[in-house]
C-alpha cells in the first residue's frame, strides 16, 4: 500500500532558549497508508494538537520531515503548503468551527466554491454529503438550529467538501455525550471509508480508536507501543 502521511524525526519546542521552553515532540515517526484510518491516543498535554497541525501544514517543525501524499513538505514555501492544504488535506475539531450565519448546506458548499467550483455542482455535492449523514433534511438550517451531534456531522461533510485525500480529526466528538459521539463517530467512519480517506484521528476514547485500523500512542513527545 502507498502512503498518504509519512511523519519522521519530527521535532517541535515552543518557546526556545527560554525558561518557558517545552519541548513537545521528540523525534515522531508515523506513517498513513492510502485508504487507513489510524487512531492516535494521547494523555491531554502530549502534543497531539501539535502534531495533528504539523501534519496538516499548518505548523511546521523544528526538525524532522513531512510528506503528503509521497510529495516532500520541506523547505516548501507558503502558498505551496496552502495550496497543498486546501486541496488535499481535510480538518475535523472537537468544536464544530461552522459558520452561524450561514445554512448547513452552504457550510459545506462553501470551501467548494473557495476552490472555484461551480455553485450548482458545490451545492449537489453539499446535499449529497448531508444526505449521507442524515442531515438532509435539515440542510437549510443554520447551526444554531441544529442540535450538537448534527452540527459535528456537517462539520465532517464540510470537512470532506473538496474530497481531500487526508483527513486529521481532533478529538471529533469530544464535545457530544457519550451515546451520541458513539453514533456520530460511526457516522464518521462510515464516510471515511465510503470516500477512500487515510485518516489520521486523535481521540481519549479507547472504544473508538479500537474501531479504526491501527492506534498510535503518543507519549512524551513520542510514539510508544500501545
Ligand atoms: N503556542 C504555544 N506556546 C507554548 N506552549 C505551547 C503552545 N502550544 C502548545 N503548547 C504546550 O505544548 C504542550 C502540548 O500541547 P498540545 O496542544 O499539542 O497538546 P494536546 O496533546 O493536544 O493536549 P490536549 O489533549 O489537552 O488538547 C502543552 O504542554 C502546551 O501547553
Amino acid at each position: 500500500m502507498s502512503e498518504m502521511l509519512g511523519l519522521s524525526g519530527i521535532e517541535k519546542t515552543y518557546n526556545a532558549g527560554k525558561p518557558s521552553e517545552v519541548q513537545v515532540l521528540r523525534g515522531v515517526d508515523l506513517s498513513v497508508a492510502r485508504g487507513e484510518i489510524v487512531g492516535l491516543i494521547a494523555p491531554s498535554g502530549a502534543g497531539k494538537s501539535t502534531l495533528l497541525h504539523i501534519a496538516g501544514l499548518l505548523d511546521v517543525p523544528d526538525g524532522g520531515r513531512v510528506t503528503i501524499a509521497g510529495e516532500d513538505m520541506t523547505g516548501l514555501g507558503d502558498r505551496r503548503r496552502t495550496g497543498v492544504r486546501r486541496a488535499g488535506v481535510g480538518f475535523i475539531y472537537q468544536f464544530h468551527h461552522l459558520l452561524p450565519e450561514f445554512t448547513a448546506l452552504d457550510n459545506v458548499a462553501l470551501p467548494q466554491l473557495a476552490n472555484a467550483a461551480p455553485q450548482a455542482e458545490a451545492e449537489a455535492r453539499a446535499l449529497a454529503l448531508l444526505d449521507k449523514v442524515g442531515v438532509a433534511p435539515r440542510a437549510g438550517h443554520r447551526p444554531a438550529a441544529l442540535s450538537g451531534g448534527e452540527q459535528q456531522r456537517v462539520a465532517f461533510c464540510r470537512a470532506l467538501a473538496n474530497r481531500p485525500g487526508l483527513l486529521l480529526a481532533d478529538e471529533p466528538t469530544g464535545n457530544l455525550d457519550p451515546e451520541t459521539s458513539d453514533r456520530v463517530f460511526d457516522t464518521l467512519m462510515g464516510l471515511a471509508r465510503e470516500e477512500g480517506l487515510s485518516a489520521l484521528i486523535a481521540t481519549h476514547n479507547l472504544d473508538l480508536a479500537a474501531r479504526m485500523d491501527r492506534v498510535l500512542r503518543l507519549e512524551a513527545g513520542r510514539i510508544v507501543p500501545v
